[in-house]
């Protein structure tokens, strides 16, 4: 069941744009242009862009902080905006830039505040809060103020608080943004527990391509408002013929090797394969002082690179 619906959905921003020192001029920015979505029950969507694509827009859309100016959205059943407080009970918002709690306040009475807020049956909150405790290491600073918090321990507050509700669909902008390696492993181990529940469905927006690779099997990709990729993050690296690279690293120097790339004056191979490496590796064995091979996967930055040059030069 789809819990996610978009139909040619637009949102236009009319803006100013000074143009002399007397003359300011009326421009339309098409912010979405244009999107269509469908998401299932439980997926693990990741929707990402480079800067300005539309990605933002689309969740305040989705979330009905922003009225579309055409298309449709459905999102648990319900049309954002007009029924926005129902949708709320159904919904968990992070916004990386926002906070949903309150600044003076403990985090712990944060929690306690949306509990009455959105009327969770104690059991389930106590329930929904010890998991969350335990798997976001929560305890150490459950009763300081928001404000006084880190940004990554504010950000395991947020993720908290948005799903003490037990929302349908979570959303996510920037989730990741700003923290540690130490705390982006919480959150995304946090968010893989949460997705392989199966029962939240997962929106995410994020520059953070391991963000992606770590949490989601399907990919949206925008550009100027609108979808250049729909599908999953093999399907992305079989478009963009994504390779295996083998790279050998040697004592002595050489001229050439086959059909491998000469680098590091002549002290690296580098091999692109498809499947297997069996083959190269096989190969290597009379090469003089050979020190090291390495055998490195497709990297999605590159294929998503390659993929917004394109989305660009094609853009109207
Ligand atoms: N309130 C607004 N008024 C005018 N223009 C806006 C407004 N909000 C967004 N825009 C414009 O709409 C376009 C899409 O912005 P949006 O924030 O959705 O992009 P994004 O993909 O989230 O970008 P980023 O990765 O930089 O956060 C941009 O050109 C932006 O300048």
């Amino acid at each position: 069941m789809s819990v996610i619906e978009a139909r040619g959905l637009r949102k236009e921003f009319t803006v100013r744009v000074k143009r002399s020192r007397l003359r300011r001029e009326k421009r339309v920015v098409r912010a979405v242009d244009g999107v269509d979505l469908t998401v299932e029950r439980g997926e693990m969507l990741g929707y990402i862009g480079p800067n300005g694509a539309g990605k933002s827009t689309t969740l305040k859309m989705m979330t009905g902080v922003l009225m579309p100016s055409g298309g449709e959205v459905r999102v648990c059943g319900y049309t954002p905006v007009p029924q926005r407080t129902k949708l709320a009970r159904r919904i968990g918002v992070v916004f990386g830039q926002r906070s949903q709690l309150w600044w003076d306040l403990p985090l712990r009475d944060s929690f306690d505040l949306l509990r009455h807020i959105f009327r969770v049956p104690a059991d389930d909150h106590a329930s929904r809060l010890r998991r969350c405790r335990s798997l976001l290491d929560l305890d150490e600073f459950l009763e300081i103020p928001v404000r006084q918090l880190s940004l990554g321990q504010r950000m395991r507050g947020e993720l908290t608080a948005a799903l003490l509700h037990g929302p349908e669909v979570l959303f996510l902008d920037e989730p990741t943004i700003g923290l540690d390696v130490v705390s982006k492993q919480a959150v995304r181990s946090f968010l893989t527990e949460v997705g392989e529940r199966g029962d939240t469905t997962l929106v995410l927006t994020t520059h953070d391509l391991a963000d992606i690779e770590r949490l989601c099997k399907r990919l949206v990709v925008i550009d100027h408002g609108r979808v250049v990729h729909d599908g999953t993050i093999d399907a992305l690296h079989a478009r963009y013929g994504s390779r295996r690279r083998v790279v050998v690293d040697l004592d002595e120097p050489v001229a050439s090797f086959g059909d491998a790339t000469v680098e590091a004056d002549g002290r690296r191979l580098v091999f692109e394969v498809d499947g297997s490496a069996a083959a190269v590796v096989a190969r290597l064995g009379g090469l003089p002082g050979l020190r090291d091979i390495a055998i490195l996967e497709p990297d999605i930055e590159d294929v998503v690179a390659r993929l917004y040059k394109t989305a660009t030069e094609d853009a109207p």
